[in-house]
């Protein structure tokens, strides 16, 4: 059974010189266990698809699907959780709290617990007290997924999720987004990186506004 899915989703963005049509009907189907990878040309829209699976853009036309059901205008983290190209940690926060965040929201228990296995599963672990702006990209990265795992949403979208990474910190973050998979959430992540491609159950390629079976 698909968690995610996405039917007919269209997206123009318009620029001085013209709309851009990015999106030119998306269809997707990421069930339950799945870790999908996308891959595409620089611009061909991965990011663009993903903030409308996620909500934080309307697309045109089309329909996005969380678990049978119209994505509401602002998901709950613990139903869709974005790992954003941006990072998007709170600069007030430390990175633990950042990563708790999410598991207060959702009123959760064993909060402590929680954050201290993933920022140790990491290896960020000796910089939970530290600020955002304190820590290297690679450091903010690892803990901008781990805040998106914590409360183990029905859904991760993971946007180049080793962009800033060294060799064995993508082995940590390979680890962890094939285990969240196993624990029941549906998985898509937005990648070059062919390490990520291998550890994937199925590819798709963006292109020409559409997704389709990578071939390679
Ligand atoms: N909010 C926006 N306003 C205007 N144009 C946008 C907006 N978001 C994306 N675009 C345009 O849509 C196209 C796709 O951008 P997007 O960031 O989704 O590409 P991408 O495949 O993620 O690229 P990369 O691999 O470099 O991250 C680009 O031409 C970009 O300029």
């Amino acid at each position: 059974m698909s968690v995610l899915s996405a039917r007919g989703v269209t997206r123009a963005f318009d620029h001085p010189d013209g709309a851009v049509q990015v999106l030119r009907g998306v269809d997707l189907d990421v069930a339950a266990g799945e870790l999908v990878t996308v891959s595409g040309r620089s611009g061909s829209g991965k990011s663009a698809l993903f903030a409308v699976l996620c909500g934080f853009d309307t697309p045109d036309a089309g329909q996005v699907r969380i678990g049978g059901e119209p994505l509401p205008a602002v998901p709950a983290w613990a139903d869709c959780a974005v790992l954003p190209q941006a990072m998007g940690l709170a600069g007030e926060l430390t990175l633990a709290e950042n990563v708790a965040l999410p598991l207060r929201l959702a009123r959760r228990s064993g909060v402590a617990e929680r954050v201290a296995e993933l920022l140790g599963g990491l290896g960020i672990e000796q910089l939970a007290d530290r600020y955002p702006p304190e820590v290297s990209y690679g450091q903010q990265q690892r803990a901008a997924l781990a805040r998106a795992v914590a409360a183990r949403p029905r859904v991760l979208l993971a946007d180049e999720p080793t962009a800033h990474l060294d060799h064995g910190s993508v082995a940590a973050v390979l680890g962890l987004l094939r285990r969240t998979a196993e624990e029941g959430a549906a998985v898509l992540v937005a990648t070059h990186h062919d390490l990520v491609h291998e550890i994937a159950d199925r590819r798709l390629v963006l292109t020409g506004g559409r997704l389709a079976p990578a071939t390679a």
